[in-house]
């Protein structure tokens, strides 16, 4: 198989199994335990915080590990809605958020809570899939509580500008929040350096394993995050998560936060470089174009536009490559991408579109095999029509 859905989720890195391996195995205490055994696992999940706290740039005791980015999102959303609600009960966010994010926005809206979804810049302007930061000034109002925008999409691999949108959600007296999913792992990241209050990652999407994730919420200067828990019990995690730690899990993303490239350029460059190969060649199809602006965007996604293809027949005809028409999560949906439909494509182009996301295991025979297949199917869909 051929694998260019590294946005969906991303294979384990082998060097992550083996850090897991003694935790599944010989070494199975619960990190709350206090014999000998309990320790060990408890220093391994202290070794793991301090990997993730060195990835993003903050304390360890500003993590709160969760079963993954949903659930992160939950508890810092819910949390500041249920904490803040003294001083407003208004949220902002975008709507080429994750479901995750919009979801829970709508789940508030339905008690009581005013969400306002700002736009995108149309598709082939020059800002497409960006937020327009005028737009973000006019919503702001002195009753927001928050401001939720997404590092990178996961559809198109759009970057936010997350400097500047901090900076207004700040000066608006607005806690910054924001779900780098895609970005933690991928790109550097210091939540100092650029103000952020909330923060949510996912260990699947940079080769550790699934169903572990986290959140950062900001303790120190220049403001504490008060959230509220969502999953109450023993009181781990500070109180913000109760139950028994993963603790493979935890070993695991801490494994890859170490091994996240974002020191060593060479992976990125790689990665980047077979993007734009792969991006190059197919828009040489005629009818053919990116979606979302390609400036600003991630260096392992493209998202490509082809007209008079069925994304769902594209991937069917791409047999024994592994791409997609959008996000994993609503694959199934019959429903077309939200975060195209944003950027203004109609339904019909948005069911025509296929993601293709590179990773660190993406070899360059599996681009060229991959244009190659897609030049065919493409070919053979259209000679249909
Ligand atoms: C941007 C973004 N946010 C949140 C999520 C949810 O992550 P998880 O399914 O690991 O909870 C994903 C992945 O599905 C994502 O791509
Ligand atoms: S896996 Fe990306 S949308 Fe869920």
């Amino acid at each position: 198989m051929i694998y260019l859905d590294n946005n969906a989720t991303t294979r384990i890195d082998p060097r992550v199994l083996d850090a897991m391996m003694p935790f599944l195995t010989d070494n199975f205490a619960n990190a709350a335990s206090t014999h000998p055994f309990g320790v060990s696992a408890h220093e391994a999940v202290k070794t793991a915080r301090q990997q993730l706290a060195d990835l993003l740039g903050c304390e360890t005791h500003e993590l709160v590990f969760t079963s993954g980015a949903t659930e992160a999102i939950n508890l810092a959303i819910k949390g500041v809605a249920e904490n803040y609600q003294h001083k407003g009960k208004h949220i902002v966010t975008v709507q080429t958020e994750h479901k995750a994010v919009l979801d829970v926005c709508q789940y508030l809206e339905k008690r009581g809570y005013d969400v306002t979804y700002l736009p995108v810049q149309p598709d082939r302007s020059v800002g497409a899939g960006l937020l327009d930061l005028n737009d973000l000034k006019a919503a702001l109002r002195p009753d927001t509580i928050l401001v939720s925008v997404m590092w990178v999409n996961n559809e198109t691999g759009v970057i936010q500008s997350i400097r500047e949108i901090a900076q207004l959600a700040h000066e608006a007296g607005a806690l910054f929040m924001t779900d780098a999913t895609q970005a933690v792992g991928k790109l550097p990241i210091d939540v100092d350096n650029i103000h952020i209050d909330l923060l949510t990652f996912s260990a699947h999407k940079f080769y550790g394993p699934k169903g572990i994730g986290g959140l950062f919420v900001r303790q120190r200067r220049p403001n504490k995050v008060k959230l509220e828990a969502l999953v109450h019990g023993g009181g781990h995690e500070r109180g913000l998560r109760s139950g028994t730690l993963n603790v493979p899990g935890i070993v695991g993303m801490g494994k890859a936060a170490e091994l996240a490239p974002v020191a060593d350029l060479t992976e990125m460059k790689r990665v980047g470089l077979l993007r734009d190969q792969l991006e190059t060649e197919l828009l040489q199809i005629p009818g053919t174009r990116v979606n979302g602006n390609r400036d600003h965007r991630l260096y392992n996604t493209t998202n490509i536009y082809f007209e008079n293809c069925d994304s769902d027949a594209l991937i069917m005809g791409l047999e024994g490559i592994a791409v997609s028409n959008g996000s994993a999560c609503t694959a199934a949906s019959i429903d077309p991408s939200h975060v195209l439909l944003a950027m203004g494509l109609t339904e019909t182009e948005a069911f025509s579109c296929l993601r293709f996301s590179l990773g660190r295991f993406t070899t360059e025979a599996d681009i060229e095999n991959t244009v190659k297949a897609v030049k065919e199917v493409v070919e053979s869909l259209r000679a249909l029509v």
